[in-house]
């Protein structure tokens, strides 16, 4: 059936089909010490200069520029943390980095450059004005905008809130996710393995994702291969999600009872995509007591899942906080380490990424089978190989860096 896969979807398209409509949760205040990893649902003004007073970028003495070359008695000592007195006329004040500078001072002289006399500190003559000094506001000025809404907070974001005495944010609620893998052969780890099963490894997997996403997994369950549980499990999944996401189940077997379910309780919106791996992924909704739940139905195959997780649910994970890092993967340019050659789907292969020089070189995995999870532990980025491409060593391809590896 050589046109079989004319029906598969865009990939781009899907992602667009499935974002249609998507509009950002609720706010809710959170204690700043708990709201690392979180989206501002609303944009952070500074209503504090920082620093808040000019202050001393070394450990050394304030003066007038004007007064240098000269020896000049020290009229005061000033610490980090201490309130600085105007600086008396011709002299000079000791301070240290992040003193604020005495009225009147205009630069600091570094110590090193100084030498102390027994009547004061003689100060060498090639000193300017504004030396040495960190200015009131430089890094942050009252009214300026600190943090837009939508901003995820990391480590800096959150060190920039407390440099402004603040205490408590407001931030998207996390959207709440349930997730359900399929299939009579899983089994959870710590139980014994009969002959036919495997252990569950998309949950934990997929669990780790969509909350390193932004999410909260809410509910989790296995579903037989069943049409009956899967529609009463699916049912009560999405009374309790934003976002239902099912793995397995969803390909063309009769065991494969989600996009069925899925048709009975909801709508299916999209299926089959033109993807390597993940092609028989399914986009649809569910309806909830207010209103619908998006739902992802990913391959089970482990590459599968894992690839249309951070193709599908990040993106929708993101639109739902709001926050416009999460849309899309970065692409970085790179020259393939490998050769391949792709047929009607666009192909996302797991590759490491050698910073050269000149360029990165992305190095495929050696095999690429969507049922080979160990492509995904190492991989640093998704090669981007269009369809019907015949990619050799050294072309330019483009890839997708998985943040944070
Ligand atoms: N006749 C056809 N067969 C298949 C097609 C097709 O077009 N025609 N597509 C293949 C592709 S591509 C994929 S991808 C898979 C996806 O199938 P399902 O989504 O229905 O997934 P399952 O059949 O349930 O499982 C596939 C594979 O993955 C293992 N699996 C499932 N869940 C887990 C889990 N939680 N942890 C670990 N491993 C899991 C499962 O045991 C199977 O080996 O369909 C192809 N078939
Ligand atoms: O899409 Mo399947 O993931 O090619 O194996």
């Amino acid at each position: 059936m050589a046109d079989a896969q004319a029906e598969l979807q865009d990939v781009e398209a899907a992602l667009e089909a499935l974002l249609a409509g998507v509009s950002p949760l609720a706010g809710e205040q959170l204690p700043a010490e708990h709201a690392a990893g979180r989206v501002l649902a609303e944009s952070v003004t500074a209503t504090r200069d920082v620093p808040p007073a000019d202050n001393s970028a070394m450990d050394g003495y304030a003066l007038r520029a004007a007064d240098a070359g000269t020896l000049l008695p020290i009229s005061q000592r000033v610490t980090a943390g201490s309130a600085a007195q105007p600086l008396a006329p011709r002299s000079c004040a000791r301070i240290f980095t992040g003193g604020e500078i005495p009225l009147g001072a205009d630069c600091v002289v570094m110590q090193e450059a100084v030498e102390l006399r027994e009547h004061g500190a003689l100060i060498p003559s090639d000193v300017s004005r504004g030396e040495n000094l960190r200015r009131r506001g430089r890094d942050v000025a009252v009214g300026s905008a600190l943090l837009p809404a939508g901003a995820r907070l990391g480590g800096a974001a959150l060190g920039h809130i407390a440099g402004q005495g603040i205490v408590s944010v407001s931030v998207r609620r996390r959207p709440r996710v349930a997730l359900l893998t399929t299939g009579d052969e899983l089994v959870e780890p710590g139980q014994p393995l009969a002959a036919g099963q495997i252990y569950n490894s998309n949950r934990p997997m997929l669990t780790r994702l969509l909350e390193r996403f932004g999410a909260e997994v809410v509910y989790t369950a296995t579903l037989p291969d069943d049409f009956a549980t899967t529609c009463r499990l699916l049912g009560e999944a999405a009374q309790r999600a934003d976002v239902v996401v099912s793995c397995g189940g969803v390909s063309v077997g009769e065991e494969d009872h989600v996009k069925a379910a899925l048709e009975r309780l909801g709508r299916l919106d999209l299926w089959r995509l033109a993807m390597r791996p993940g092609k028989p992924l399914a986009l649809g909704r569910l309806p909830h007591a207010d209103g619908e739940a998006r739902f992802v139905g990913l391959p089970g195959n482990p590459v599968s899942s894992f690839v249309g997780a951070w193709l599908y649910l990040r993106p929708l994970i993101g639109a739902l906080l709001g926050c416009g890092e999460l849309a899309a993967l970065p692409r970085l340019p790179a020259r393939a380490g490998f050769t391949t050659r792709t047929q009607a789907r666009r192909h996302f292969m797991r590759v490491t990424l050698e910073f050269g020089e000149a360029d990165i070189v992305a190095h495929a995995f050696a095999d690429q089978n969507s049922a080979v999870l160990s492509s995904c532990v190492a991989a640093e980025a998704l090669a981007d190989i269009p369809p019907h491409s015949d990619i050799h060593e050294g072309d330019r391809i483009g890839c997708l860096w998985l943040p944070e590896g």
